[in-house]
């Protein structure tokens, strides 16, 4: 796919917030958009997302597009275990529960699998969000600062993850560290 963002603007209560930003995105690549704390990264999301309206600019290329995300927040359901809260996005099929033990358990110990997710850590609860956002059929997946809360190895590992299921893919990822650009082999995008 092929997103075309143009002259994209967004203030609010009169403070300017996105400022004509123009973007061309395409399948197949990672993009790591940076800038500071307030630079807009989370509004910009939220306007690919639909979940809020930009005040002018223009959005081509997501008619019949599947966009999955993973939020600042990770919104799973507390009380479901991993493997409940990834299987619950997956379209129906037998082989569901199997698939999502799979991939939770490369990135999660195995005996966090099959406790309610309010019992884990910040970093596990993090990597379940990420497998589940990647878990659905996508086009486009939108991260918004995913790797928050995971130590060195486990981001190495998570990064890998990333990687094979987002190939030929449209992956956007917010981020803080200059260092993330390079593991992802992104292109980085300044906001
Ligand atoms: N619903 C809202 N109402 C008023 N102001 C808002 C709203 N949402 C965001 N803002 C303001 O817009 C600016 C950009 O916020 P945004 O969350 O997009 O930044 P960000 O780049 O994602 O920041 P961070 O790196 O801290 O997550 C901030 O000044 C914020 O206070």
């Amino acid at each position: 796919m092929e997103l075309i963002i143009s002259k994209l603007s967004k203030s609010f209560h009169e403070l300017p917030v996105l400022n004509d930003v123009s973007l061309h995105l395409v399948s197949g690549n990672i993009y790591c958009l940076m800038g500071p704390s307030g630079s807009g990264k989370t509004t910009l999301f939220r306007i690919l997302l639909g979940l809020l309206d930009a005040d002018s600019g223009e959005i081509n290329g997501l008619k019949k597009k599947r966009i999955s995300a993973v939020f600042q927040e990770n919104r799973l359901c507390e009380a479901f275990t991993p493997a409940e809260n990834v299987t619950m996005v997956m379209p129906p099929s037998a082989g569901n529960h199997k698939k999502a033990v799979e991939a939770l358990g490369r990135l999660l110990p195995a005996e966090s699998l099959n406790r309610p997710v309010s019992t884990l850590s910040g970093g596990m609860k993090r990597r379940v969000a990420i497998i589940r956002a990647l878990s659905v059929p996508f086009d486009m997946v939108i991260m918004d600062e995913p790797f928050t809360g995971l130590d060195e190895n486990t981001k190495q590992l998570v990064i890998s993850y990333i990687k094979e299921a987002c190939k030929n893919k449209l992956v956007l990822i917010s981020t803080h560290q200059e260092e993330d650009v390079q593991l992802l082999n992104g292109i980085k995008i300044h906001l």
